[in-house]
Order: structure tokens, then sequence, then C-alpha cells
């Protein structure tokens, strides 16, 4: 019968995987168990921190091992900044991520030696730290890391006590890190105090920490498959944009995390939950006639004409400046120019808006304001935003980017068949 270290490796998700692989004891039993099935490419990819002043004898030690497996290795080099605020285990980890996808062939996998121990500890740890149903999920099977990493990790399910087992039983010589036994760190004061005080009272202990862990990840997926449904129901044609009716019609449970789901595939940074909580309510406007909008960190969200749209900030402010339409005009979020002319009939100052900006438009008696006429054109306010305008010397609105023109720059353009073109981005 084949022993739970090989039934594990049944499936091999990829053509090539690589193997992260330590020294330690879980990933030689790891990669030792990889080498003798061999279904497709294999490598050992082995990360020196440089942590320990042996670092560099353990990364000798993992080339020869390897080889002596049949199977090709590669050192990288991964610094980790000092004082890192997250604490050196986060910051190793993030910086061995970094380097492994750096060194990954294409489209192969990352394989890693987790075990169902392991899994115990990260739910405890997670506890700990106050995480919701996605981070008490644990570790999955396979993941994709923030790097872009495809992981593996096929001996979640196995106790340690499998991979001791195995590794004795092949005689494997694997590294001890001394940083394994340093109580100092959460991780290793949970497997050498917490989890054995637990296990004696629960000798189940880790096995239902980790069966837990696989029930809220099935229960976490289900949810995020009812969120991406949710979300495609809600999306304008414009992906910046959620549509507000159908926002509302979705149950307010599913409300929050579509539009965090909305905000992470638009590329922004996490939204604090009170802001969550007043989009979820359709970020309702303070002001009977303005539209509502929220800032954070750098990156604003807008309700408008039943719709939300969502964007980063970007500078529209400029100094105003003459401009003779010769040459087109650059403006730093945008360029100005002139088309089937080849200069304007008179000076002009090219000026950001300041609000109470009033314009003759052709065909009317009397001015009006700009906001009104902006508004009448249905323009969303982010595409307001930074419209240049051409005010002439006598202080008279010509125009608003290449939306309006006053009856005056009307007639004239016309006369040329010109026209203005406004060209953000
Ligand atoms: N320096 C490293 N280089 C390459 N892969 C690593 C390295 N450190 C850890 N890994 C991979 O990440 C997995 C989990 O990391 P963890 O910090 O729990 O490793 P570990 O305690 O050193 O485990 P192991 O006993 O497998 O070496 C390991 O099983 C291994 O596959």
């Amino acid at each position: 019968m084949d022993c739970p270290v090989t039934q594990a490796l049944a499936e091999w998700p990829a053509d090539t995987l690589a193997v992260g692989f330590s020294g330690g004891l879980d990933s030689s039993v790891l990669l030792h168990a990889l080498a003798r099935q061999r279904r497709g490419g294999l490598l050992a990819l082995h990360v020196d921190h440089g942590l320990q002043t042996a670092s560099r004898d353990w990364a000798r030690h993992c080339l020869d091992t390897a080889r002596h497996w049949g199977v090709d290795c590669r050192n990288l080099h991964a610094e980790i900044a000092s004082g890192d605020p997250r604490g050196l285990e986060a910051a190793a980890r993030e910086a061995r991520y970094q380097a492994l996808a750096a060194a990954l062939p294409p489209g192969a996998w990352l394989a890693l030696a987790h075990h169902r121990d392991d899994q115990a500890e990260t739910v405890l740890l997670r506890l700990l730290r106050r995480a919701g149903a996605r981070g008490l999920g644990g570790m999955r099977e396979t993941s994709d890391s923030a790097s872009g990493l495809r992981l593996w990790r096929p001996f979640l399910g196995l106790p340690r006590a499998a991979l001791v087992d195995y590794a004795q039983r092949h005689g494997l010589a694997f590294i001890e890190d001394p940083m394994n036994a340093d109580g100092r760190f959460d991780r290793v004061y949970l497997r050498h105090q917490v989890l054995p005080a637990l296990a004696r009272r629960w000798p189940q202990a880790a096995e239902a920490l980790a069966s837990s862990a696989a029930l809220l990840a099935a229960e976490d997926e289900r949810r995020q498959a009812a969120v991406q449904d949710a979300l495609a129901r809600c999306r304008g044609l414009d992906p910046a944009c959620l549509l507000l009716g159908p926002l509302m019609d979705e149950s307010e449970p599913l409300r929050r995390p579509l539009i965090e789901a909305w905000c992470q595939q638009q590329g922004a940074p996490a939204l604090p939950g009170a802001l969550v909580e007043r989009l979820a309510r359709g970020l309702p406007r303070r002001e009977p006639r303005g539209f509502a909008s929220l800032v954070w960190q750098g990156w604003r969200i807008e309700r408008y004409r039943g719709a939300l749209h969502i964007e980063a900030e970007r500078p529209t402010g400029f100094v105003a400046r003459p401009w003779d339409g010769r040459a087109s005009l650059q403006l730093g979020h945008g360029r100005l120019a002139l088309i089937g002319a080849e200069a304007l009939p008179w000076p002009v100052s090219v000026a950001p808006r300041r609000g109470g900006e009033q314009m003759r438009l052709p065909g009317r008696a009397h001015r009006h304001a700009l906001k009104d006429c902006l508004q009448s054109l249905g323009l969303p306010p982010w595409e307001r935003r930074g419209l240049p305008l051409l005010l002439g010397a006598d202080a008279e609105l010509d125009a608003a980017g290449d939306l309006l023109y006053s009856a005056r720059f009307e007639d004239w353009l016309n006369e040329r068949g010109a026209r203005l073109r406004w060209i953000p981005g």
C-alpha cells in the first residue's frame, strides 16, 4: 500500500513543478517524494535570506541533496529590510515569494510543504489577529500569491507525524533551523507551547482546527462566487461604474463584499468599513442638488445619475496661461489643440474652472451658468473635472474644453470649419 505522503502527491497540477526547498524536514520530504514520482518537470528553489551564519552551508546542502536526488536546484537570495514593521517572519515570507516568483519558469507551479499542523497554527494565529471568515479558512491547497505565484500545498491534509515517519523510513538528512525553536516568534510559541497543551486535552485539536478551516474555506468560496455573480449584475458598461438600482436590489449582506470586490478589481486600496457601509446604503447625498462623493487614500468614489463611479484621483489643477492656438497646449492632465485653423482669432487665457462662470451660448440672449450648461449635457462630474476654459481678454468665456463654445467663438470656428479638441489623460 502507498504511504500517505505518496498518496498526497497523486495529482500534479502543472507540467512543471518547482519545490520551495528550505532544506528542512517538510520540504525535504516533499522534494524526495516528488523526485521519486517524476510525473513532469521538477526543479528545486532554495532562498537564502542570509539571516544565519550557517545559511551558506544550508544553501550548499540543498544544492547537493537535490542533485543527489536527480533534481536541478537553484539558490536565490532575498534580502529582508531591517525593522520591517510586519515582523521578521512576514517580511521573510514576502521577500521569499518575490524571489521565487522571479525565478519560476513560465507556467510552473510552486509546491510548498505546509502540512496540517502548520494549518492549525495558521488558524490560531489568524484568530488571534481578528481575521474574518476568509482568513480563518487558512491556507488553501491551491492558491495564487500576491506576487503572482500559483501555489500547491499537497501535504495540507497530512499531520506532521506522517512526514517525520517518511523522513525516517528513507533516512533523509535535513537542516534544523534554530529560528524554528525561538519562542519569541508567535508561530514557534504556538507550535511548542500552545498546540501540545491543547493536544493533551483534545488529542484531535490540530485536526479539528484544520477541519473547521476547510469548512470556512468552502463557505468563503461559495460566498465569493455569489459576490462575483452579483457584481456582474451591477456593473455598468464602464467597469469603473456600479449601477445603483441593481446594487440596491441585492441583499444587504451581499452588498458590502460586492463593493469591496469592485474596488479591488479596479485596483483601489481596501476601503475602511465605515465607507463600505455608506456605499452599501447608496452613498446618500449631503445636499439636494449636489452629487455625493467620498475620497480615501488617493481614490474617489462618486454617485451620479444612478451609478457609483470609482477612479484614482488625478491632479487636475493648473496655472492659467496664455495660448495662441498655434501649437497644441500640454496641460498636466490633458492636451488642448486647435484643428482646422492656424491660430486663434484673439488672445485667450486657458484657465481652470473656479466656479460661478457664465457663458453666452449661440442662439441665446442671456448668459447661462456654466455648471448648468455642463449638467444639461449630461457630462458626469469626473469628466467635468479639470476641463480647461478659454477666456478672452475681455474675460468673456469662449470655450469649455471642446464641449461648449460662446456664440462669437462658434461663429469664428464655423466660418473656417475649425474646432477645438481636448484630450484628457
Ligand atoms: N528558504 C526557503 N527557500 C525555499 N522554500 C522555502 C524556504 N523556506 C520555506 N520554504 C517553503 O515554504 C514552506 C513553508 O515555510 P515554513 O516557514 O513553514 O518552512 P519551514 O518551517 O522551513 O519548513 P520545512 O521544514 O519544509 O523547510 C516550506 O515547507 C517550504 O516549501
